[in-house]
């Protein structure tokens, strides 16, 4: 079985200006360490206003947090006002792109073909997907959660190659535990990762099942995560609220001391 290293990642959505972004970026890495590191690997999201400036404090001072952006779009260059594209990202040496994050599925209407064109957009520029997916509530209480995100799956990675998907990242992030304090318990979050997992081996093969990581979102903090990164098929989690705070996302990085 391939060992996959966990990515802890903090999703700051629309929060933190450039400013407060070097601020937090180095409390973080004044806090974090090699044996951090060596444990897991640890990004940020940030707003696209903040990237440069993250970027500059990354490589000024060589720091080990990686980073990236929580939307790109399908185009590569042109008339697409308002629009960021792989090239523009991947020139900042972003390293992760969250695609298809349940807000913007609900408040922009991204759906599975968006979805797989964003992903095909970043994995042409070296961007590697973390491909959003989770069911509304009232899905899963018609118990209609697996094969809704399967569905999601399914689409969102249509035509993309083993290879890509071995490197690529899925986080499955129920959209009733986003931001409400509900968290997934581990057991259902674990019912659907591995579902996902399974899916990938029939989709593809045994050895990509086993590279993809998987990750859990929706209210991860510090005193759930252990329990949630204990399942066999959570590879890291996408964290939101609880990443604005240097301290607490530390103390989810350092999941195996909580
Ligand atoms: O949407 C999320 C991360 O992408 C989860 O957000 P919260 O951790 O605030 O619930």
């Amino acid at each position: 079985m391939a060992t996959r290293t966990p990515l802890m990642a903090g999703n700051w959505k629309m929060n933190l200006n450039h400013l407060e972004a070097i601020a937090h970026v180095q409390k973080l890495a004044f806090a974090l360490t090699d044996k951090d590191y060596e444990a897991v690997e640890v990004a940020v999201l940030p707003p696209f206003t903040d990237l440069r400036s993250v970027q500059t404090l990354v490589d000024g001072d060589k720091l080990r947090i990686k980073y990236g952006a929580q939307d790109v779009s399908a185009h590569d260059s042109g008339a697409y006002t308002g629009e960021v594209s792989g090239p523009l990202l991947a020139k900042l040496n972003c390293t992760f792109i969250t695609i298809g994050h349940s807000e913007r599925r609900q408040y922009h209407g991204e759906d599975e073909p968006v979805v797989n064109a964003k992903v095909k957009a970043a994995l042409k520029h070296g961007l590697t997907p973390i491909m959003c997916v989770g069911e509304e509530l009232s899905v899963r209480e018609a118990g209609n959660h697996v094969s809704h995100t399967l569905a999601q799956v399914d689409g969102g990675l249509e035509g993309v190659a083993a290879e890509s998907v071995a490197g690529l990242v899925i986080a499955y992030e129920p959209v009733w535990a986003i931001g409400t304090g509900k968290v997934c318990g581990e057991e259902d979050a674990q019912e659907v990762c591995g579902a996902i997992r399974q899916r990938i081996e029939e989709l593809y093969d045994d050895a990509t099942a086993q590279q993809v990581r998987i990750q859990y979102g929706g209210s991860v903090k510090s005193g759930n995560v252990a329990k949630i990164m204990a399942q066999p098929d959570i590879d890291g989690a996408l964290v939101g609220g609880a990443s604005l705070d240097a301290e607490e996302f530390v103390k989810i990085i350092r999941f195996r001391d909580q």
